[in-house]
């Protein structure tokens, strides 16, 4: 989202164009009181125009400031004054075209402005011909749009290129059509001078023939320019408003909105209830509800009070809503009926039924209609595999992808990874009438059984049984992006930014800095402002001013680009007092996500010029996360686990979920891509984090004997069957799915066991890249003891959220700048190899998208847990508890001598141990707290609890020896 101010043409320093303004001269003052002139006619028309639009209006200068009695001339040496504010500007051309469209309405419809009407009337003929009776309207509509619509810098070069595509071209044909004049009235009737500069040299070179249809096709190009469509869209839109699936939709479950979809009013009774239990009726009314409540002014200046409330209302595609169960495609036995959107709810109430009853049957009575329903989209095919479920043959099917000997049956990833809309071919509309309406699929969810109820005899519809491995064939579709809730578009400029940049220009002239604001780039949450710098002027003179455009700005965090990468420019971002939430399906659906296929690739945000991010979390290959309490941390780690579900499969990643915090991970608990439980205890997860080095071993050991290096060359060699297991071996070799370990809060893990945690972590870092295990460390206190160097130094990407001190920022990216992050999702993404981070708005996904898309996939399969995970291994390391803290060897030396001689003797161990009697006597303490001894009896020997046959299980406990650590799991 770039916006330019054209830097002014001049070979004077920037100071002098700028500050000219104080040395006012009698011709300039009457220059810019006809200019305020302009400007004051250019608004007020202006403002008529905008009766009821959303454009804002620009502040600066106002009528009122006359009226205030102000003297002119004052105005004139005030700054602030002096300049127009880019609205106005527009304004200013908006009147001028308006203008001229009059004149020529004049000028050429009546023949009657006098002699400039004649010229004018003339002017126009001769450059465009009979054109000119519609340009009088282009003139008015284009004066409109200025006025009605805010500037939007990123699509004037589209929409100037796209009316000259379409423009030039239709002179042309005119021009051609009329035989090619060559007279200058045969023209001035025909397609004009242009029309024959454009038509009459490629006509000669290539014959009307050719010519004609080239034209067409420019034409034709101009016109998908300006509306933004491209030729398959174009295409599809065709074939979907004739009724047709067109085929080869590369992304078939995005956006098929076609006409007969949106019409059904399936599940419409779910959507009632649901849209009844929100005490805000607004998202009844759709798009427009939710846009016509949505205040447009009036925004707080704290930017945490500006994000339109997530209540709920929030606007939802309409295939979206199938959350609700409700717009997935007609399923055999399933009600089909339309959902207008924007109906109001008594709409649908009063159609919902009878619509329902009456397309079914049509669709049953027409085979043509039920072919076409069953192919339309992703969620219906889900549903129609999964009707499937019941005659699947489950036996044998189930495979256990980290089972003990941590081998999976070989994956078709060809139809187990990505679910496709195909046609069950059993599929028989004639038993469709006849089958009660039921819910069906992995889908299904509290939407679908909704649905069955509106239906007239509900029966449970085949299931997928609970429980079901997920890697039975074909069994798991990754939920679809459509249970995600889409943002709002993306704004262009605001008000918010004509402010500012007067705001930067005041401080610059007050400083007499020779420099000027000449654009800016704006991104959801936060503006860069660039400043150009006159010849001579050092960068220093500005970031020396930071705490001056901070005070101006009136906001703490303003952070200073010098430059900006790849630009002669400094860059000043300042947060958007309107600031835009991303969401995380806009992100998912970005083209330049859906383009990368990997599993592991997770949508980040969208960074400041308005370009979603996303990352692969293979190549990170390990992410560190960090940033204070609010920051958006946790945010990120449910957009990077949605990500994660609605793009892989059980079989494609497994995950190991650590949440010491207790309550940030729970809603995934179940999710069938999980090895064991999401792990709470700092304990289990140093035993987790063990035993992800030993599965990394295990790989690499595969690896190593079927002579790869990466492990999705093994993956791809065992499905082709270029690789089996050893012969003699009892093993069968399988993919190995890729394993994604997340940790929410280092900080907990390093406190309770630092020396296992940090060797784990390096280990595994160090070289489980190639193996396909990942991690993802995250923490609010990036403090060296929780990052410690040797966990920097192998965890190579790097996402800051704010931080709340210098160190802390340089901690996590070895640079400042997280300090002055805003919070709320704003961060600095470091990628590995990455020299610089780039700004990024983290996507938002609300707990109920979180809920839709993690009961999608729960429903679909439990997960397969793997043994062991948590617990701690024989020959670990046992941290020693506290208490003993050095005194360890003493201490098994007393325990072996009071057990195996039965008495407990504070005085035996003085003598025995030759240690004092303080000494001693904590030693029995300790054995008491242990139970090897009962509590002490005066000057009597104390009970001995443990009998010598037990004292190796005692050492051992101590020690960490062979005892497992309790798993509970
Ligand atoms: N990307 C985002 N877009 C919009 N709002 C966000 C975003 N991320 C976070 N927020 C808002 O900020 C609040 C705090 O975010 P979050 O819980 O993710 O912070 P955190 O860093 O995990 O804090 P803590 O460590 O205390 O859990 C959220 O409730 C949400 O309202």
């Amino acid at each position: 989202m770039r916006s330019t101010r054209p830097r002014a043409e001049s070979s004077k320093p920037l100071t002098e164009q700028t500050t000219d303004v104080h040395r006012p001269s009698v011709a300039a003052a009457v220059g810019r009181g006809v200019g305020n002139g302009w400007a004051l006619l250019a608004r007020g028309v202006g403002g008529l125009a905008r009766v009821g639009t959303a454009r804002p209006e620009s502040p600066g200068f106002e009528p009122d400031d006359l009226d205030a009695g102000a003297d002119p001339g004052d105005l004139d040496l005030e700054p602030d004054e002096e300049r127009v504010a880019p609205s106005h500007q527009r304004d200013g051309a908006a009147l001028a075209i308006l203008i001229a469209g009059f004149l020529v309405a004049v000028g050429v419809w009546f023949g009657a402005a006098g002699p400039v009407g004649a010229l004018i009337n003339a002017a126009v003929r001769s450059a465009v011909g009979i054109a000119a009776i519609g340009a009088p309207v282009v003139l008015v509509v284009l004066a409109l749009v200025l006025m009605r619509r805010p500037a939007n810098p990123g699509k004037q070069p589209r929409h100037i290129g796209g009316v000259l595509l379409l423009g030039l071209p239709a002179l042309g044909l005119v021009h051609l059509i009329a035989g090619a004049p060559r007279d200058f009235t045969g023209r001035c009737n025909a397609g004009g001078y242009i029309g024959y500069v454009v038509g009459t040299p490629l006509t000669n070179g290539v014959t009307a023939w050719v010519s004609v249809p080239i034209l067409l096709l420019i034409m034709a190009f101009g016109a998908l320019i300006l509306s933004e469509r491209t030729i398959h869209d174009v295409v599809a839109g065709t074939g979907e408003y004739l009724g047709l699936r067109l085929r080869g939709n590369p992304h078939p479950d995005e956006d098929d909105e076609t006409p007969w979809e949106t019409d059904r009013i399936e599940g419409a009774d779910r959507y009632r209830r649901d849209a009844d239990d929100q005490t805000d009726r607004r998202d009844l009314d759709g798009e427009a509800g939710y846009r016509a409540e949505r205040p447009e002014t009036g925004y707080s200046p704290d930017p945490y009070d500006n994000y339109p409330p997530d209540d709920g209302t929030a606007r939802r595609r309409t295939p979206r809503a199938s959350q609700y169960g409700a717009y997935d495609a007609p399923a055999p036995g399933r009600d089909s009926g339309g959902f207008r959107r924007g109906a109001t709810a008594g709409q649908m109430r009063d159609t919902a039924r009878t619509e329902i009853i009456g397309d079914r049957r049509g669709a049953a009575a027409d085979p043509g209609l039920f072919e076409e329903l069953r192919t339309t989209r992703r969620g219906a095919a889900n549903d129609f595999a999964a009707a499937d479920f019941g005659d699947a043959d489950l036996a044998g099917a189930a495979t256990d992808p980290l089972g003990s000997d941590n081998l999976t049956e070989p994956i078709d990833r060809s139809t187990a990874a990505r679910p496709v809309a195909e046609p069950v071919a059993d599929a028989d509309p004639a038993s469709w009438e006849d089958t009660p309406a039921t819910p069906a699929g992995p889908a299904a969810g509290r939407g679908r059984h909704e649905a069955a109820t509106a239906a007239a005899a509900p029966v449970e519809a085949p299931r997928p049984a609970p429980g079901r491995r997920p890697d039975a064939e074909n069994s798991y579709h990754v939920p679809p992006t459509s249970l995600l809730i889409e943002g709002e578009p993306p704004v262009a400029g605001s008000r918010a930014n004509d402010d500012m940049i007067d705001r930067i220009t005041g401080v610059l002239e007050q400083f007499k800095i020779d420099a000027m604001v000449t654009g800016y780039t704006r991104g959801p949450t936060v503006t860069r402002y660039e400043v150009e710098l006159g010849p001579g002027v050092k960068v220093e003179k500005i970031t020396a001013l930071q705490r001056n455009i901070a005070y101006a700005v009136a906001t703490d965090n303003v952070r200073l680009l010098a430059p900006i990468p790849g630009k002669s420019a400094v860059g000043i971002e300042v947060p958007n007092s309107d600031r835009e939430m991303v969401r995380l399906a806009d992100v998912l659906e970005a083209p330049s996500t859906l383009k990368d296929k990997h599993p592991l690739v997770i949508g980040l945000g969208k960074d400041i010029e308005g370009d979603f991010v996303s990352a692969n979390l293979a190549k990170m290959p390990h992410l560190l996360v960090a940033g204070s309490t609010g920051s958006g941390k946790s945010s990120f780690v449910n957009s990077m686990l949605v990500s994660l579900l609605t793009r892989a499969t059980p079989e494609d990643v497994r995950m190991i979920l650590i949440d010491p915090k207790m309550v940030e991970l729970t809603p995934y608990e179940g999710i069938p891509h999980l090895i064991t439980p999401i792990i709470t205890e700092p304990k289990k997860a140093a035993a987790a984090l063990a035993w992800l080095v030993e599965e990394m071993e295990q790989r690499y050991q595969d690896m190593k004997a079927s002579r790869v290096r990466h492990i999705d060359d093994f993956n791809r060699k065992v499905r082709s069957g270029e690789i089996t297991a050893p012969l003699g071996s009892e093993r069968e070799y399988k993919p190995y799915p890729y394993i994604l370990a997340i940790v929410d809060e280092l900080a907990d893990l390093m406190m309770t066991a630092p020396r296992d945690v940090e060797d784990a972590i390096v280990r595994i870092t160090q070289k489980a890249r190639a193996a396909g295990i990942h991690l993802v460390l995250a923490t609010q206190r990036p403090s060296v003891d929780v990052v410690t160097g040797l966990i920097k130094t192998n965890v190579p990407s790097r996402l800051a959220f704010a931080t709340s001190s210098l160190t802390d920022s340089r901690v996590i990216l070895d640079q400042p700048g997280a300090e002055k992050l805003i919070g709320m999702g704003d961060g600095l993404f470091l990628p590995m190899g990455a020299g610089r981070p780039i700004r990024m708005q983290g996507a938002f996904v609300a707990d109920e998208e979180i809920a839709a898309v993690v009961d999608y996939s729960r429903e679909q399969a439990q997960p397969e847990f793997v043994d062991g995970v948590t617990t701690a291994k024989a020959g670990d390391k046992k941290e020693i508890d506290s208490d003993i803290g050095n005194d360890l060897d003493d201490l098994l030396q007393a325990i072996e001598l009071v057990v195996s001689s039965q008495f407990g003797s504070t005085s035996m161990l003085q003598r025995k141990l030759r240690v004092g009697f303080a000494k001693a006597g904590r030693l029995m303490d300790l054995m008491e707290t242990r139970g090897v001894v009962g509590p002490s009896e005066g000057s009597k020997a104390r009970e001995v609890l443990v009998k010598p046959e037990d004292l190796a299980g005692v050492i051992a406990s101590i020690t960490g020896g062979d005892a497992p650590a309790a798993d509970t799991d």
